[in-house]
């Protein structure tokens, strides 16, 4: 088994970050949190209601305030998925460029739209045009992805399982790899 430090995950709406999170989680022996289900929790609603009573800043207060317990509480024993819009604050980048191994599930527009489009449970793209919303947020958080990712990982056309595979040996060979430079 490989001792890996809290590993955060991050990337777009369908990027798969809670079924990759869950797998991942096992397959490492920890334990797996969902910042969404801890927002919901807290709450005692669910997100749409939250964006409705509260607007998007109001949960992106609470998504910052579940952030850093998260990441205070939990010692290196965490798998932790993220929303996909985690990396809009900066004060949540500090939190993630310093406190864990960041790996950036990468979704194509076309999958992220195809894997979103069986639920209604993601208020953004409650929209007319859903494809065209999810082209948009990409464009701007793209590049906020890579500045905080440790690891980058495609998603596209590959089973979960598959994925994960994939990322524990791309987390195997970065921890490899920084044990060889320190
Ligand atoms: N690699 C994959 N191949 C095919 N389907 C996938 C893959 N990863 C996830 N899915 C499916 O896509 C849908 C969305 O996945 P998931 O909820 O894990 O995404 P997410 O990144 O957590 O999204 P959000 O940011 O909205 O929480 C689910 O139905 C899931 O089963
Ligand atoms: O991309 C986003 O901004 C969001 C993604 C979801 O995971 C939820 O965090 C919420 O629906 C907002
Ligand atoms: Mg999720």
């Amino acid at each position: 088994m490989i001792k890996a430090p809290k590993i955060i995950l991050v990337g777009p709406m369908g990027a798969g970050k809670t079924t990759i999170g869950r797998l991942l989680a096992q397959a490492l022996g920890k334990e797996f949190y969902d910042s969404d289900k801890v927002i919901e929790e807290n709450a005692g609603a669910d997100i749409p209601w939250i964006f409705d009573k509260e607007g998007e800043d109001g949960f992106r207060r609470r998504e910052t305030q579940v952030l850093k317990t998260m990441v205070q509480e939990n010692a290196s024993d965490m798998v932790l998925a993220t929303g996909g819009g985690i990396v809009m604050r900066e004060e949540n980048r500090s939190i993630l460029r310093n406190d864990a191994l960041v790996v950036y599930l990468y979704a194509s527009v076309a999958q992220q739209l195809h894997r979103t489009s069986k639920s209604s449970h993601r208020p953004l793209l409650q929209t007319g045009d859903p494809k065209a919303t999810l082209k948009k947020l990409f464009a701007v958080r793209d590049p906020l992805y890579r500045e905080v990712a440790t690891l980058i990982v495609e998603t596209d056309s590959r089973h979960p399982k598959h994925v994960v595979n994939k990322l524990v040996d791309a987390i195997q060979r970065h921890l490899t790899m920084e044990k060889t430079e320190s």
